[in-house]
Parts: structure tokens; C-alpha cells; sequence
């Protein structure tokens, strides 16, 4: 990969720059603007050059259309505000209201792109339309910097195929992101143990095959651990459940024990009638969820029986909250692996934009921590040892 000043004088050069802004909102209210924070060095960098900044990212899983739910409205204010200058918001993704506002920006000035997601070409699976989106992204510009760890695992318009239209480097994040990460895959001290959670289960649930073979122990919890449950003949109730994937789960269950992989699946489970912050929390056994129940958090057993591994573990990596942090009465679970994290005299990696967030709303001591990623999905395929789309193209 190219560093940003291997694209020369950018003094006066259109730099487009993808980035990860897919922060946690609370309505308008950006919860945790760690993201935000983690791409200012590369912005600084370009902006103390004399580019004019066009900015391209997402937030959340918009179905192709604007929709103002999504709207990058608080990331502008709050990146102007971290940045010490306007952020202006183009009111499209590459419409007239973009090139207008791209054409009219000066040396060391910032625009952003409204959520690229509001495009249907940005994540089509089809080359081509995705291409049409990155000519238009590409015309908008003179160089192209990826930045946004947390989505370079994603083959899509503003990641990956205007990387191939453009001079191209890769940002400051991505360079620190691979380096840290890179520390844990090369010859991980054992026992190496990665926790999972959270609610991107289908994803996530592609990666256990290939964690297999390299961790010692794997602990599951959050919105994931249901399908395991369920794989193990377990009722779920009304909590999250891939049902596709249970004869998969099936499969790791018994390549798990065949491999000598310890899977580490909670044995209490926090249920409510329903997912509100005040609903009712009551504790049950991990096969005894009732049928009208939805499992929000792992239970109290199950916290101490996690945080125990972790304090045996060399190497752990993190990913994914235990349950619903947002709402206090199931926010222990996700407490106790943070707090064991902190504590652990291991090599200790957590990642994920909620992960992450989770850390810092719940307020633990990032400094206790040897490597927090920006990126989910990105830092466990990287973990995996897949390539990377979003950086292989960097590498061309
Ligand atoms: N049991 C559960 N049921 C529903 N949602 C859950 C559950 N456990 C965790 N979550 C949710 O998972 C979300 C984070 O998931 P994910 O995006 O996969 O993590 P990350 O951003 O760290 O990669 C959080 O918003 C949390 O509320
Ligand atoms: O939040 C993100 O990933 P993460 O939840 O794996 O950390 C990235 O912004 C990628 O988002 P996506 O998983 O909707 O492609």
C-alpha cells in the first residue's frame, strides 16, 4: 500500500477520501464519535497539504434511498467541530448538489457526501453497476485516499472499485489499523481466545469456520449465541435466530471438538417479553428460555465463567457486545468481558464500531487495552487471514 505522499503536491488537488462514519446515534445525538476521531490525523494531513477534501461514507444500512434516519447531518457538525473548520454537506452522493458543491471548494476545505448508501449501485453485487457509481465518485476527484478501516472487508463503489480509477494511497487509520493487527495474526501466544457477540450474526457467523483453526477457545455471546443455543436443540423463544444456519452451527460444533476448540456458549441468559430499556429482566437457564422470552444479555454465571477464560488467555481478541449495552439492565454482560478485557495480563485486541463505542460509554480505560480497532467485520476477516478487498486494491 501507497502512503499519502507518494500522491505528490496536493496543493489544490480534489483528494476523495472514504472514510468510516457509521457511528451509534441516539436519534440525532452521535453516542460515541470515536470513528470520527480515528480518521483526523488523515484529514489533517491533507488538509495541512492544501487538498480540497471530498469526504465519502456511510451510516447504518439504509435500503438504497435517502432516508433522513441516515443522514451524515451530525457527522458533518461534529467532524466541523473537531476539525476547528466548516464542514459543508453536499444534500446528495454524487448529484448536481455534489459536483456543485465540489467545484466550488478551496484549498484546505472540507466537503462531505451525503450517506453513499442511499445509492443501490454502492453495495450491488453486480460489477458494473457499481463501477457507474465509482466513474461518478472518481470524476469528482483527483486522488483517492482509503481510510475507512471498518469497511474495507466490503467489495463495494466507494471502497474498492474507485480505488482502481484513481491515483490512490491509503490513509493513516488503515496503515496503524493493519500494523496493530498484524501483532496478533503473525504467531498469536497461546491460549488464544476470541469472543464474539453483537447482532451482525450471518456475517459473523461466515467467520467461525476459519477461527477454528487458529484460536484455542471461542466465547459466544450477544445476538449470535441463539443460533448455537438452537444448533444445540435449545428453545430460543423470540430472540434473534438465524434458522439457515443452524445446520452450519452444527458443523462448527463438531469441527470444534475434533480440532481440540473449546466453544465457550453461555449457560444463563438475561431474557425480557420484549426489546425496550424498561422491559422486565429476568435470568434463566441457557435451555430453559420461555417461549414468549427474548434473550438481551448473557446472565451472571455466564459473565464470570467469560471473564475467567479471558484472565487465562495470552491472546484475546474481541468482538461484538454480550447483549444489549444500551439498555443498562443488559448492559453486565458486555461490562464484565470489557472489565476482564482491562484487567487481562494477555495481548488484548477489541474491535467493532459498537464494541468499541461500548467500551467507552461504559467507561473502561481505553489506555488498558492493547489495540482498539475501529473495524468489526474488517479486523476478524483480517484476523482470518482473508484478503481484504478494500486492500488489495491499494496494493495494485
Ligand atoms: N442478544 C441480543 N439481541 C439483540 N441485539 C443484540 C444482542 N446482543 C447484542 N446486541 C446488539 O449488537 C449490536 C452490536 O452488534 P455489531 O454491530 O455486530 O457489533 P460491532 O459494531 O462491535 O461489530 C449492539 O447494538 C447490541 O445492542
Ligand atoms: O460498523 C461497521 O462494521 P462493524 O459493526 O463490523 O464494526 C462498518 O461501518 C461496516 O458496516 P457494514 O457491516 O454495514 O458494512
Amino acid at each position: 500500500m501507497k502512503t499519502i505522499d507518494t500522491l505528490g503536491d496536493l496543493r489544490g488537488k480534489r483528494v476523495l477520501v472514504r472514510s468510516d462514519f457509521n457511528v451509534p446515534l441516539d436519534g440525532t445525538t452521535i453516542t460515541d464519535d470515536g470513528r470520527i476521531r480515528a480518521a483526523l490525523p488523515t484529514l489533517t494531513e491533507l488538509l495541512d497539504a492544501g487538498a480540497k477534501v471530498i469526504i465519502t461514507a456511510h451510516l447504518g444500512r439504509p435500503k438504497g434511498s435517502p432516508d433522513p434516519k441516515y443522514s451524515l447531518a451530525p457527522v458533518a457538525q461534529r467532524l466541523g467541530e473537531l476539525l476547528g473548520k466548516p464542514v459543508t454537506l453536499a444534500a446528495d452522493t454524487v448529484g448536481e448538489d455534489a459536483k456543485a458543491k465540489a467545484d466550488a471548494l478551496g484549498e484546505g476545505e472540507v466537503l462531505l457526501l451525503e450517506n453513499i448508501r442511499f445509492d443501490p449501485r454502492e453495495t450491488s453485487k453486480d460489477d458494473a453497476e457499481r463501477g457507474a457509481l465509482a466513474d461518478e465518485l472518481a470524476s469528482l476527484a483527483d486522488a483517492f485516499v482509503s481510510d475507512g478501516f471498518g469497511v474495507v472487508h466490503r467489495k463495494q463503489a466507494s471502497v474498492y472499485d474507485v480505488a482502481k480509477r484513481l491515483p490512490h494511497a491509503a490513509g493513516k487509520l488503515v496503515f496503524k489499523e493493519i500494523d496493530s493487527l498484524s501483532k496478533a495474526t503473525g504467531n498469536p501466544e497461546r491460549p488464544y481466545a476470541v469472543v464474539l457477540g453483537g447482532s451482525k450474526v450471518s456475517d459473523k457467523l461466515g467467520v467461525i469456520g476459519n477461527l477454528l483453526t487458529k484460536a484455542d477457545e471461542l466465547l459466544i455471546g450477544g445476538g449470535m449465541v441463539f443460533t448455537f443455543l438452537a444448533a444445540k436443540g435449545y428453545s430460543v423463544g423470540t430472540s434473534l435466530l438465524e434458522e439457515d444456519q443452524i445446520e452450519a452451527v452444527k458443523g462448527y460444533l463438531r469441527d470444534a471438538e475434533a480440532n481440540g476448540v473449546e466453544i465457550v456458549l453461555p449457560v444463563d441468559i438475561v431474557v425480557a417479553p420484549e426489546f425496550k430499556a424498561d422491559a422486565p429482566a429476568t435470568v434463566v437457564p441457557a435451555d430453559a428460555i420461555p417461549a414468549d422470552q427474548m434473550g438481551l444479555d448473557i446472565g451472571p454465571e455466564s459473565a464470570k465463567l467469560f471473564a475467567d477464560k479471558i484472565a487465562q488467555a495470552r491472546t484475546i481478541v474481541w468482538n461484538g457486545p454480550m447483549g444489549v449495552f444500551e439498555f443498562d439492565a443488559f448492559a453486565n454482560g458486555t461490562k464484565a468481558v470489557a472489565q476482564a478485557m482491562q484487567d487481562a495480563a494477555g495481548f488484548t485486541i477489541v474491535g467493532g464500531g459498537d464494541s468499541a463505542a461500548a467500551v467507552r460509554i461504559l467507561g473502561f480505560d481505553e489506555s488498558k487495552f492493547d489495540h482498539i480497532s475501529t473495524g468489526g467485520g474488517a479486523s476478524l476477516e483480517f484476523l482470518e487471514g482473508k484478503e481484504l478487498p478494500g486492500v488489495a486494491v491499494l496494493g495494485d
